[in-house]
């Protein structure tokens, strides 16, 4: 099968500093894959550089099957882009933001009206399509913005933190739009910093064609982990003793749960200590030494 996504040591270099350092996987048709780092890992110059919106300083990268470098204007007819800074119009309305989209895609109608009709539904903006931008709120603008990059049918979608700054509530809501999406045969690449959006999305289920869904952990610019959410926690040792040091936790990884447990039982004094399945967290801190926020 042909990867949706390939990146071969891709680098960025700005002045001096690589800030996304020989960057290597792939991603297959049908998977969510989240791509998850601290703030200034590089998640975003990783999502401008596939989606041809900035130059890489040296490597190779393929989505849907295209040469970014060589041929940018046929990967951008495959992909829809949603960007951390608002990019819709808040002075013209919810339609018109659509009909512009479509207009620039050369998307004929009656099929530009249908399309806008459709995806408007789909994220539940149907009834707010004659509204100015300006009067909408975060969430339904962020959803705006997804219905609008799917609008030209795209066969990957790139969502950079398309969470953050949103309520639970509203961040809850985007997430089953994006599951959904998924489960109609959309790969999506997105990149946050919030673990359990990454845990929710990409964690234990499949995406579409049974494709298994992938984690990798951006650090200065480099993949400092790439697998499922299980093989990751795997890795690490499923089951964690956390023990109080002061102001600050000691990690104890254990293969399984069950051995986890058997340690703490045995332990004469058990104050100041927990017992609990690892998560996504704790694989960060064990790796970087620190927390992700
Ligand atoms: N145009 C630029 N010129 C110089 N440095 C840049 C430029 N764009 C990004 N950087 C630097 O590259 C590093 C990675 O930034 P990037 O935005 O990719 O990280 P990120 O993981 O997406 O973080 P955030 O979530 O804060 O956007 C940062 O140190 C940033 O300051």
């Amino acid at each position: 099968m042909t990867a949706a996504i390939a990146l071969q040591h891709v680098t960025k270099v700005y002045g001096n500093t690589p800030v996304v350092n020989d960057l290597s996987f792939s991603i297959q048709p049908g998977e969510i894959f989240g791509l998850l780092g601290p703030n200034g890992a590089g998640k975003s110059t990783t999502i401008r550089m596939l989606t041809t919106l900035t130059q890489m300083t040296s490597g190779r990268i393929e989505v849907a099957g295209y040469d970014v470098a060589r041929q940018p204007v046929l990967v951008k007819q495959q992909i829809g882009v949603v960007l951390q800074q608002m990019s819709v119009d808040v002075d013209l309305t919810v339609w018109e933001n659509m009909e512009f989209h479509g207009r620039m895609h050369h998307i004929p109608n009656p099929r530009r009206q249908r399309e806008i009709d459709r995806w408007l539904e789909y994220v539940e903006l149907s009834d707010r399509r004659n509204d100015l931008v300006k009067t909408l709120s975060g969430g339904m603008k962020r959803r705006l913005q997804i219905a609008r990059a799917l609008l030209h049918e795209p066969r990957i979608l790139f969502l950079d933190e398309p969470t953050v700054g949103l309520d639970p509530q509203t961040r809850r809501r985007l997430w089953e739009i994006i599951k959904g999406l998924n489960q109609q045969g959309m790969t999506i690449l997105l990149t946050t910093h919030y673990m359990e959006e990454v845990e929710y999305l990409c964690g234990s289920s499949f995406g579409s064609y049974a494709v298994p869904n992938h984690i990798g952990i951006l650090d200065g610019g480099k993949l400092i982990a790439l697998g499922t959410l299980e093989e990751l926690r795997r890795q690490h040792g499923e089951g964690l003793v956390m023990k109080q040091a002061g102001d600050r936790w000691d990690y104890k990884f254990f293969p399984t749960m069950s051995e986890a447990q058997a340690f703490f039982e045995a332990q004469p004094h058990k104050a100041g200590m927990m017992v609990r399945p690892s998560n996504l967290e704790d694989i960060f801190v064990e790796l970087t030494g620190r927390n992700l926020d």
